[in-house]
This record gives structure tokens, sequence and C-alpha cells, in this order.
């Protein structure tokens, strides 16, 4: 499938970005790409010690940086999953949707962000107070914001990582051919 674009994966936290990610960019046979990860070998320290030592917006910046450093990457095509938090800059979203790259949002129910975020401790905005009522903000707050910005939405709720991965190629792939077709509609018009 040389003809995909850039992917990129929004979502919440816990949806699966980097675990589907990972699947798609080896089903494409891409580079793949993490930004909470390129921002810790930016930083040269975990995410946890960025929000302690410069707080969330310091993350944030350095979030944005790195969304600009991968949308200008010149190697080929990559599939690139971002963190949770990316669309609730303005100038993120206007960065995602200005670019070539396809938005995928994958969706997952504020049960299923708990059970899957609940294993991990590396989630800074999930370690005070209550990850349930936290999850559940965030998500009102945010799930108009992945919509913005996504091309497509894949629901991840009770599957396994392979089959969303297969799923989310698979409305790539319809999304892609329906973009073609109305392109040619618009041509031969
Ligand atoms: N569709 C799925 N079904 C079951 N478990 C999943 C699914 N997608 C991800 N997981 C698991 O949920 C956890 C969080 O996934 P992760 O990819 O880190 O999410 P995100 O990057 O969106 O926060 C991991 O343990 C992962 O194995
Ligand atoms: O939702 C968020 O604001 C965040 C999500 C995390 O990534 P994942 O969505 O991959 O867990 C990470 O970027 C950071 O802890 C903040
Ligand atoms: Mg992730």
């Amino acid at each position: 499938m040389t003809n995909v674009p850039n992917i990129i994966l929004v979502g919440p936290m816990g949806a699966g970005k980097t675990t589907i990610g990972r699947l798609l960019s080896q089903s494409l046979a891409r580079e793949f790409y993490d930004s909470d990860k390129v921002i810790e070998e930016n930083a040269g320290a975990d995410i946890p010690w960025i929000f302690d030592k410069e707080g969330e917006e310091g993350f944030r910046k350095r979030e944005t940086c790195t969304l600009v450093q991968m949308l200008n990457h010149q190697d080929d095509r990559i599939v690139l999953a971002t963190g949770g938090g990316i669309v609730t800059r303005d100038e993120n979203r206007k960065l995602l949707c200005d670019s070539n790259a396809l938005v995928v949002y994958l969706y997952a129910s504020v049960a299923q962000q708990l059970h899957r975020t609940s294993k991990s401790n590396h989630r800074p905005l999930l370690q005070n107070g209550n990850p349930k009522a936290t999850l559940k903000k965030l998500f009102q707050v945010r799930d108009p914001l992945y919509r913005e910005v996504a091309n497509v939405i894949v629901e991840t709720d009770s599957r396994h990582p392979k089959s969303v991965a297969n799923k989310a190629l698979d409305a790539i792939k319809r999304h892609l051919k329906t973009e073609k077709t109305l392109f040619n509609a618009n041509v031969n018009r």
C-alpha cells in the first residue's frame, strides 16, 4: 500500500495508540514513532520527570515541538502514535488538520481506558486523585477534539489489538478509496 500517506493515531490514554500504531507500521512496512518516546529521547528524561520539573505546560510545549518535527519528517511515510493530550492545543489541531496525514481516532470507552491504564504508572495525569473521574472529565473535553481532527474513527472496545489494527487498516483503505472516487468525480465533471 504505497499510496497510504503518513498515519497519525489520536485518542485517549489506553485507547491503544502505541500498541496499534506499532502493529500498523509492521503491516505497512513503515517506521513507527511514538511522540511520547520522541519527547523522552529529545529531553533525555521520562515523562513523569518532565511533568514533575516543568509541569504539564512544559510537557505540552515539548509535545508541539515533537509534532512539528514528526510532520517535517523527510523519510518514507511513517506511522505516528501521539499522546492523548495532543489535541488540547489549538496549534496542534491546526497542524494535524493542515497536514497531509491521515488521522485515525482510536475510540475507547472510559471503562476500557480505565482498565487498560490501570496496570501501569507512567501516566502522570492518572497518578493523583480518582483515575476514573479524571478519564471521564478528560474524555468529555477531548472526544469532540479528536473528532475534529480525525479522518477515520475506529472503535476499540472488546477487541484484541490485532483485530483493531486490521479494522483500522480496512477503515483507512475505505477512506482512501472514497477520497479517490470523489477526486475522480470532480476531475471528470
Ligand atoms: N484493543 C485492545 N484490547 C486489549 N488491550 C489493549 C488493546 N489496545 C491496547 N491494549 C493494552 O492496553 C494498554 C495501553 O495501551 P497503549 O497502546 O499504551 O495505549 P495508549 O498509547 O493509547 O495510551 C497496554 O497494556 C496494551 O497492551
Ligand atoms: O492524555 C494525556 O494528556 C497524556 C497521555 C499520555 O500518552 P498516552 O495517551 O499514550 O497514554 C502522555 O502523553 C502523557 O502522560 C499525557
Ligand atoms: Mg501511548
